[in-house]
């Protein structure tokens, strides 16, 4: 364990590092990866992460008042340095612990967990932003005349460390210490994708920023910089087709070049679009995340409310409408449809002799064996209890008898602990103008007329 928490600063040290080398105005960066870092770690490990983020941050700030030959001793660089680490761990301790209550409860959806960590991101980021920068004041390493121009720098700096690379610290964290407080399984389970996909539409998000800030360089104008916002359309894309993991992959790789462009191509000047275009990208494209999810939750539901759970047949709604746009159909284009209703015989004695799941199992069957012998365009449907509905466009009412008086033999076979399965049904053909109501209402009649008859048999 100790080898990780050694690890953990050491790892914190370098992504510091990455962030100073893109700094562009004391204590700015173009953005701050290591508030990424320190989020995730605090996420995944809780407070156990904090000794060795804490001792990061008292190292940073004495090697930083040696570098900036700062009039500080040691005893005030490291209480600098200790005060800079509360500033930094707390107000994301405090986003990263409602973050994770949040990821256990199933109640929360992956996408109500998605925009909380963002608004969590941009608050617990501008908290940061205000405490350390009265740090560095109080601790004599910022002149109060700065605060100003550090402040918003600062923030969006941060904003962008957390949101970009949160999600893919969390991923290699939880991979690093087994012990997790927090599980990515709703995020991962498709892993990352096709490698050739991947391939390609890195290499698109690659030309467009090279392209875009290409422009910006050579045309210098400040309103240039702004085609980086287009990048917004090809992560989206990415978002709502690939896996969240290739999503999270593709977000760092695309921040990570507009940085390093940045500071190769001298934009200094422009580095606040770039600022918030990596702001708002990211959000973008992890709120992406969400809509495959409400995609699938929806699919879910359309299946639940168009699906009898017991029997998986087709549920009452879905034969409804779905009997409406095939009559429509029918009368439109001179087509037969034949419309049989069935009900199982004394199923009330199967519960009462046998018990409940004796009776479920006898409804499940008696679907298993009419399913079986329908065609795919044939519909079948539980209209409730042991009562059932099939559809039959394109057969006139004698071959569905035929068929129909196949299904009733078959059902007659069904044993369910020795006691014999039968149906009665009753069957009506589509007349000309006829809509659903009435040709259910004469379905039922006939069924009427075979249960009068002692069961077993189709009516007319
Ligand atoms: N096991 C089980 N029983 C159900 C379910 N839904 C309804 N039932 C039972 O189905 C029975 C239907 O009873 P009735 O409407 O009197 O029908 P029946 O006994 O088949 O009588 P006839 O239709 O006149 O032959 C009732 O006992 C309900 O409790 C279900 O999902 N599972």
């Amino acid at each position: 364990m100790l080898t990780r928490h050694v690890f953990l600063l050491l790892a914190w040290l370098a992504v510091w590092q990455m962030g100073r080398l893109v700094e562009y105005t004391d204590h700015a960066s173009v953005w701050f990866p290591v508030a990424g870092l320190t989020f995730s770690a605090l996420l995944v490990l809780g407070k156990r992460a904090i000794l060795a983020i804490m001792t990061g941050a008292i190292v940073i700030t004495v090697w930083q008042a040696n570098h900036y030959q700062l009039p500080l001793s040691l005893l005030e660089m490291i209480w600098a340095g200790f005060l800079f680490g509360l500033a930094h761990i707390l107000p994301y301790w405090l986003g990263a612990s409602l973050i994770g209550r949040l990821s256990q409860h199933a109640s929360h959806s992956a996408p109500q967990l998605i925009v909380t960590f963002l608004v969590v991101a941009a608050v617990t980021a501008f908290i940061v932003t205000v405490l350390v920068i009265s740090s560095l004041v109080v601790t004599n390493q910022l002149d109060v005349s700065d605060v100003g121009k550090t402040l918003l720098p600062f923030w969006i700096g941060d904003m962008a460390g957390v949101i970009v690379l949160t999600p893919l610290f969390t991923g290699i964290l939880i991979y690093l210490f087994p012990n997790a407080h927090i599980s990515l399984d709703e995020f991962t389970r498709e892993g990352l994708g096709s490698l050739k996909r991947l391939a390609k539409k890195m290499g698109l998000n690659i030309a467009l920023i090279i392209a875009t800030m290409l422009l910006a360089y050579l045309s210098g104008t400040p309103e240039s910089s702004f085609a980086i916002f287009f990048l917004a359309v090809t992560h989206m894309w990415i978002a709502c087709t690939e896996s969240p993991v290739f999503n999270v992959v593709s977000l760092a790789a695309s921040s990570l070049l507009i940085v390093l462009l940045v500071h190769l191509l001298g934009l200094m000047d422009h580095v606040m679009v770039y600022q918030f275009a990596i702001n708002v990208i990211a959000a973008n494209a992890l709120f992406g995340i969400a809509v495959p999810q409400l995609k699938a939750y929806n699919q879910e539901l359309e299946h639940l409310v168009y699906t009898d759970t017991l029997t998986h047949v087709s549920s009452r709604q879905y034969m409804v409408q779905q009997a409406e746009v095939e009559i429509a159909r029918c009368h439109q284009h001179k087509v037969p449809l034949t419309l049989v209703v069935f009900d199982l015989d004394d199923f009330k004695l199967i519960n009462d002799q046998h018990g409940h799941i004796a009776g479920d199992k006898a409804l499940q069957s008696v679907c298993e064996v009419a399913k079986s012998m329908l065609s795919k365009t044939d519909v079948i449907a539980r209209f409730g209890g042991d009562e059932f509905v099939l559809m039959f466009p394109g057969l006139r009412f004698s071959a569905a008898f035929n068929l129909v008086e196949q299904i009733r033999m078959a059902i007659h076979q069904i044993l369910i602990d020795e006691t014999t399965v039968s149906a009665s049904f009753g069957i009506a053909e589509l007349q000309a103008k006829e809509d659903f109501i009435s040709i259910f209402h004469r379905a039922d009649q006939a069924l009427y007329r075979a249960k009068q008859k002692g069961g077993n048999q189709i009516g007319v």
